[in-house]
């Protein structure tokens, strides 16, 4: 049985004759992950709200879970509530406390032990990335630092569903991919993502379930969708883009989380806090591991288009994608290239002039820019786009040091993603899917 099932749903705001939501038909399994998409006013929101049990439906039947909404008393629904984590634009984080009490209540309010809220605090800031932070207050963020606390919040609890509106909204394109890592890693644990969207660079390169809202109707509902809908915005790129899409191999959403996969017999056995604990670690090592995942790899591949990793040549294998975003253009790289050929050529001149002692010089010049953790602030903070290490810099080297620990595999080739193409002026399509990786069906 579906884990989220809501049948000819109807919402009609009070003072309102048009419907919010008519006769909607959606069933959502666990450990799926659906973007909802539609124009401003489609009924995206609306539909969250009700899943939230924010707003009661007009008519219909909605079940999530084992609660039947349109019959939960009041009372029950905190409760309810609780068991869903939710990123909502206006449910914004406690401006008077700082970002580790704004993580930790939402531990207390459901009675965690203050030991327990004392280990799960950190683990959860940390893969975030948000190590360092844990003293600043709300106002002392940037908008993607802030996300990345309300992500933290709600997936402390280790909720089977998370309901996010628009999470990426006024965000960087390198930042919101940030936030997608984090939330493919919840999902790959098991946990039902439903994120509402306008992010069409998101929703092309991540290859989920779509399910698009069209004047409160769902209008069409997707596997391993695109962002267009070719119905109702005919324009032949975008029906070839879908057709392509569709033809196309379709990927599973999930892939097991690997060594410390819990099944959820033993999972139900614990504790709250003992799960969340285990989940915790499990969205760890699923952001960690490099686990492929194919829709990250062709969102960090899309977003950096044009621009080569932090730490590599290309994006290729996942872990050098997990950089919160801050990616070399290729004019820096070039630039850069220029300046080591320089520093080679100025060694060899020095060969000629001065004898052997300048060739030393030359090797150890080599090896400083093919170290990973060696490349200077200013080498990143000149992209083009928004750079993190400016306005983050505690973040970075954390991250930087994070990644020089990750043991690297040797470079496979049958891993790569292709070096990215230049991003063409009109309407990209969806990136054509890499060779199949191998993947399994998330299990909770
Ligand atoms: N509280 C409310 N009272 C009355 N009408 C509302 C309310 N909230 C939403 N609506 C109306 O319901 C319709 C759907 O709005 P909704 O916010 O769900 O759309 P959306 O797809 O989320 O839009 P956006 O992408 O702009 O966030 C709109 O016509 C909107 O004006």
């Amino acid at each position: 049985m579906a884990l989220i099932s809501m049948d000819h749903v109807n919402k009609i705001y009070p003072n309102s004759t048009r419907p919010a939501l008519a006769d909607i038909d959606l069933h959502i399994d666990r450990g799926d992950f659906v973007f909802l998409v539609g124009a401003s006013g489609s009924g995206k929101t609306s539909l969250l709200r009700l899943l939230l049990r924010e707003e009661e439906a007009t008519g219909g039947d909605i079940r999530v879970g084992g609660y039947d909404l349109r019959r939960m008393a009041g009372k029950q629904v905190p409760q309810y509530r609780r068991s869903i984590g939710f990123v909502f634009q206006d449910y914004k984080l406690l401006p008077n406390k700082t970002v580790w009490e704004n993580v930790a209540f939402a531990l207390e309010v459901i009675g965690t032990s203050r030991s327990a809220v004392r280990s799960l605090v950190p683990k959860v800031l940390k893969t975030v990335g948000l190590e360092g932070k844990e003293k600043k207050k709300p106002n002392e963020l940037s908008g993607g630092e802030q996300q990345r606390v309300t992500i933290a919040r709600a997936y402390v609890n280790h909720p089977q569903i998370l309901l996010a509106d628009e999470p990426t909204g006024n965000l960087d394109p390198t930042t919101s991919l940030g936030i997608m890592e984090v939330l493919d890693a919840i999902n790959r644990t098991g946990t039902t993502v439903v994120m509402a969207t306008h992010n069409e660079e998101i929703v092309n390169s991540m290859r989920k379930r779509v399910v698009e809202l069209h004047a409160g109707h769902i209008v069409r509902d997707q596997a391993a969708g695109v962002y267009d809908s070719a119905l109702y915005f005919p324009d032949g790129q975008v029906a070839a883009n879908a057709h392509e899409a569709i033809s196309g191999e379709a990927t599973s959403a999930g892939t097991s989380v690997g060594r410390h996969s819990v099944s959820a017999e033993q999972l139900g056995k614990l504790e709250r806090v003992d799960r969340a604990r285990i989940v915790v670690d499990q969205v760890d090592e699923a952001l960690r591991s490099g686990a492929p995942d194919e829709g990250i790899a062709r969102l960090a591949q899309s977003v950096h288009a044009g621009k080569t990793g932090r730490y590599g040549e290309a994006f290729a294998p996942l872990e050098e994608t997990l950089t919160w975003g801050t990616g070399l253009s290729l004019e820096d790289m070039e630039a850069k290239e220029a300046d080591d050929d320089g520093q080679d050529a100025a060694p060899d001149e020095a060969v000629a002039a001065a004898g052997a002692e300048a060739a030393v010089t030359t090797g150890d010049s080599e090896g400083d820019t093919s170290d990973e953790t060696q490349i200077p602030d200013s080498d990143a903070s000149v992209t083009g786009t928004p750079s993190r290490d400016e306005a983050e810099p505690d973040a970075q080297s954390a991250e930087a040091a994070r990644t020089a620990s990750i043991p690297r595999p040797p470079a496979d080739p049958t891993q790569a993603m292709p070096p990215a193409p230049p991003k063409p002026p009109t309407r990209p399509g969806p990136p054509r899917p890499p060779a199949s990786q191998p993947s399994t069906s998330a299990q909770e």
